[in-house]
């Protein structure tokens, strides 16, 4: 019985010990032993060989996952790991659990069967008893075994749950660094832009509030961009705390099973003592010590079970902590998420802004762009202005107050000067006249003498012939007396008698006349001696005046002509200034003829003291009218050529000069320009003085006049210098300089100014003129006088090209008020059509059109080149200063207005160098 209970014990023990390498193989591994193999080795050596392995294999794994855990960004986890399979099984009863409950029936069995053959009551074996102890035994510990697997797989769940949510963590973290860098990308651009926009420009000054708003808010961001990461920071410091907690449980949990296990292994080592040392005699005793040895590790595998308990629930808890830790991350990532959305659409909504604000401020810049372009081309045109600014100012710096103050005495000099000059002319004046009249004297008294002479000669003839005749008469009678009678005698006595008396009464006329002639030419003589005396003084007064003031003003006399000259210069840009083109007003004096007229009130009004304006009264109602200058009615053909006469000097330094007069038939504009034979207007003048000047430069340059004369009549080309009057056509010239030419025109070279009166006498003979009911002498046509001088420096050989044309437009008129019929209706609308083709030139030329219509009719066709940009032009409107006539000369000044709104841009002068033809402003 021993020997067979040994043999169960060696048994139990062998199977015992495979069951157990079975159980951990099945922990780490497959099997191969199969069950009921019995090995011959002692089982407390492999005891001690095998539970070692287990410890080092748990300390292994355990100190895999802490190695793992410690390393947070090289987190990996094992295949063998990760594939743990999560669902927990009951493990099947071992072989040696069913081996013994076998045998544990059989003994049942055997005894219940001994005792009913023996009748003896049934008593529970000592061996059926240790099977049932070690059958409880076994249970527990495969219990404890499958406790230890299911801690094992919850430490494998959480190692993988914390490998996932560091993968997830890390994810995380990249995915929002990288947003973090995306929006420290965009940030940075902002501020790169912002930066550019606070660059201090003109345009920026102020800045725009929506940028301003950007950048407070970019601020905002950065600072919550801040906080969030502080955050981020002390959640990943709480999360590494409660690692490191965690990491310490499981440790601290692993000991206690590793005590429990020594605990086991010290309880089994006792149980195989017990099962060699004591015997079948014994066994109830150490059973019963083994029962209570059984009890205490009851107590002690239900604390054990307790703390397993607590393990499975502990990883469960810090699982369920993590997981509501991790979806505490999760949504405070998805707070920040769409925190950062909500920035991100801020930001958008900003960018969008500021896209607008960039839009507005292109558009505020292209409107400044504009606004610049305007301004640069009125600067361009100011700039034009500059030389004659920068000079004024070079004079004025130059000379300084002193010679401001030198000039204004000068000036005051120059007034005083001119007083006594003009008091010297009014005495020149009174002595002119008194010789004036001492001529007519002597001259009165020399005829008288003349007379007188001729009657004493005829007085003395007749005197002599009588004497003669009496002398013959005499002689006779001495003759016949002494051939007859004393009674003949006596009567030839008294005949002799009474001539004589008569021969004695001629002596006292005779007499008287010889006195009369005596003091007559006493009287001659002595005015000669006094009229040359009178002339000797004067002469003497005007030379002692003149040197008076050349010798002690000579330097104010230079003064004063350097100042007429700079005037002169001053006047000459100015004119150009004024767009070269100026615009003169004549008022046409009330002449007798109109007095008798029943409308004879005036309507047009000058301003003494402002030369530039006029005023007309129209249906009760005064337009004054702004213009360069207005000549009252009295103002002298002189004075107006005054304003033309540095026109004529520019014409002489290669200009391009026009001057027209315009205006109502009958104004005034023939006598204008022509002028009567006596009182010649701007034509003859403009010559007499384009010679005087040549004369002047005979030294320096040599010049080349040549005139022409043409009429436009009803729109056709006529010369007026020839006696045919043959139709002449414009054409461009074909020497290719793109000048306009007329071919046949007569081109006379003028040599001298008499010359030139011949010719204008000739033009003015043929032109067409015809009595109106608005003019006697009315002219039907437009008359142009051509002048083109050629100069040539005799130092350089520069040649200059100037013309000069002197246009006498004919007069335009209301058809119903001239009463014009048939031909003269013909002649009126012909008028009155070119004349508004040259409205329509002067309207494009004051828009700045591309396109100038000078092709629209003969007259601004001709005068294309003069009147033109970069030339000089200067229009005399003449008006009637009448009240019947002031709708027509509304009309006019209307149009001078226009006119004067005209920019024809500087002049430009014509000058050939080395063959070249260039021009120059
Ligand atoms: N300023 C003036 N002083 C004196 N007489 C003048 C003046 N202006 C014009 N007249 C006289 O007025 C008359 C008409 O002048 P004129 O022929 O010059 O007019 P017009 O404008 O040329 O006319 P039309 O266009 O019909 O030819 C002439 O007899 C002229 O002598």
């Amino acid at each position: 019985m021993y020997a067979f209970y040994s043999l169960l014990v060696y048994i139990f023990y062998t199977v015992f010990k495979k069951e157990e390498d079975t159980a951990l193989d099945g922990a780490c591994g497959e099997t191969t032993e199969e069950p009921g193999h019995v090995s011959m080795e002692t089982g407390s050596r492999r005891k001690g060989s095998h539970t070692p392995k287990l410890r080092k294999r748990q300390s292994d794994r355990i100190s895999d996952s802490s190695s793992s855990s410690s390393d947070s960004d090289e987190l990996s986890l094992s295949d063998e790991d990760a594939d743990v399979d999560d669902s927990y099984t009951v493990p099947a009863k071992t072989p040696l659990a069913a081996f013994l409950s076998f045998k544990q029936e059989t003994e049942k069995k055997r005894v219940s069967s001994v005792h009913t053959e023996t009748g003896e009551k049934v008593f529970e074996s000592p061996l059926v008893a240790v099977m049932s102890h070690l059958l409880s035994f076994l249970e527990q510990y495969s219990h404890l075994q499958q406790l230890q697997q299911q801690a094992e797989q919850y430490r494998m769940q959480l190692c993988r749950h914390r490998v996932q949510h560091r993968r997830k963590m890390k994810a995380l973290r990249s995915s929002y660094r990288q947003r973090l860098r995306d929006k420290r990308s965009v940030i940075h651009s902002l501020e790169e832009a912002i930066a550019q926009q606070q660059t201090p420009s003109p345009d920026n000054d102020t800045g725009s509030p929506g940028l301003h708003k950007l950048v407070q808010s970019l601020c905002g961001l950065q600072g919550e961009r801040s906080l969030l990461r502080g955050e981020l920071r002390l959640l990943h410091s709480q999360l590494e705390q409660r690692e490191q907690d965690r990491h310490s449980k499981v440790q601290a949990f692993q000991q206690q099973i590793d005590e429990l296990k020594s605990c086991i292994e010290e309880r089994e080592e006792e149980i195989s003592k017990l099962r060699i040392a004591s015997g079948a005699t014994d066994s109830e005793k150490r059973v019963l010590c083994l029962s209570a040895e059984n009890e205490s590790l009851k107590q002690s595998l239900s604390v054990t079970q307790g703390l397993l308990q607590q393990l499975s629930i502990i990883p469960s808890q810090s699982s369920s902590l993590l997981i509501k830790e991790n979806e505490n991350l999760r949504s405070r990532v998805l707070q920040l998420e769409s925190t950062l959305q909500q920035r991100v659409e801020q930001l958008s909504h900003l960018e969008r802004q500021s896209e607008q604000d960039k839009w507005c401020r292109g558009e505020e810049l292209r409107r400044r762009d504009e606004r610049v372009k305007e301004l640069q081309l009125e600067l361009d045109k100011e700039r034009s202005k500059e030389p004659i600014v920068k000079y004024v100012t070079q004079t004025v710096e130059v000379e300084s107050p002193s010679t401001v103050r030198q000039l204004t005495e000068t000036r005051q000099k120059n007034e005083q000067l001119k007083h006594r000059l003009s008091s010297q002319k009014e005495r020149c004046k009174q002595l002119e006249e008194k010789i004036r009249l001492s001529d007519e004297v002597s001259c009165n008294l020399q005829h008288k003498i003349a007379a007188y002479e001729r009657e004493i000669g005829t007085l003395q003839a007749e005197l002599m012939k009588e004497i003669e005749h009496l002398e013959e008469k005499k002689d006779e009678a001495v003759k016949a007396a002494a051939n007859c009678s004393q009674e003949q005698f006596q009567s030839l006595q008294d005949q002799f008698m009474t001539l004589q008396q008569r021969l004695n009464a001629l002596p006292p006329t005779l007499r008287s006349m010889k006195t009369d002639y005596a003091s007559l030419r006493s009287q001659v003589r002595n005015f000669a001696d006094f009229y040359g005396s009178a002339i000797k003084e004067a002469k003497h007064q005007i030379s002692a005046a003149v040197n008076e003031m050349s010798e002690a003003n000579k330097d104010l006399l230079e003064k004063y002509r350097k100042e007429v000259a700079l005037r002169r210069k001053y006047h000459e840009q100015l004119v150009e200034l004024k767009g070269n083109i100026r615009v003169l007003c004549r008022v046409k004096p009330v002449l007798k003829e109109d007095q008798h007229d029943e409308c004879q009130a005036v309507a047009v009004t000058t301003d003494p003291h402002n030369e530039s304006a006029l005023t007309v009264l129209s249906k009760g109602k005064a337009k004054t009218f702004e213009l360069d200058k207005v000549f009252h009615p009295q103002a002298t053909q002189e004075e107006v050529f005054q304003e033309i006469e540095p026109l004529i000097t520019s014409c002489i330094d290669g200009y391009h000069v026009c001057i027209f007069a315009y205006g109502q038939t009958g104004s005034g504009k023939t006598y204008t320009m022509e002028g009567p034979v006596e009182n010649p207007g701007i034509n003859q003048r403009a010559l007499k003085h384009l010679f005087n000047e040549i004369e002047e430069r005979k030294d320096m340059w040599t010049y080349t006049v040549n005139v022409s004369s043409v009429e436009i009549y009803n729109e056709v080309l006529r010369d007026l210098l020839s006696k045919d009057g043959e139709k002449l056509d414009i054409k461009i010239n074909p020497d290719g300089t793109g000048q306009l030419h007329v071919p046949g025109l007569r081109i006379k070279e003028v040599k001298n100014f008499q010359h030139i009166k011949k010719i204008l006498a000739t033009a003015r003979r043929h032109r067409i003129t015809f009595g109106t009911q608005m003019n006697q002498h009315s002219s039907r046509s437009h008359a142009l006088l051509t002048i083109t001088v050629q100069g040539t420096d005799l130092a350089t050989g520069t040649k200059t090209t100037g013309k000069l044309n002197l246009v006498d437009l004919a007069g335009s008129e209301r058809v119903s008020k001239s009463g014009a019929e048939g031909e003269r209706l013909k002649e009126a609308q012909n008028i009155n059509r070119s004349l508004l083709a040259l409205g329509d030139v002067i309207q494009a030329l004051r828009g700045r059109h591309t396109y100038i219509p000078f092709r629209n009719s003969r007259l601004t066709y001709l005068l294309q080149d003069s009147l033109g940009k970069g030339n000089k032009t200067a229009m005399v409107v003449q008006i009637s200063s009448l009240e019947r006539n002031v709708e027509e000369t509304l009309c006019s000044l209307k149009f001078a207005q226009r006119v004067c709104k005209v920019e024809l841009g500087p002049a430009a002068r014509k000058i050939e160098s080395g063959g070249h033809c260039e021009n120059y402003s």
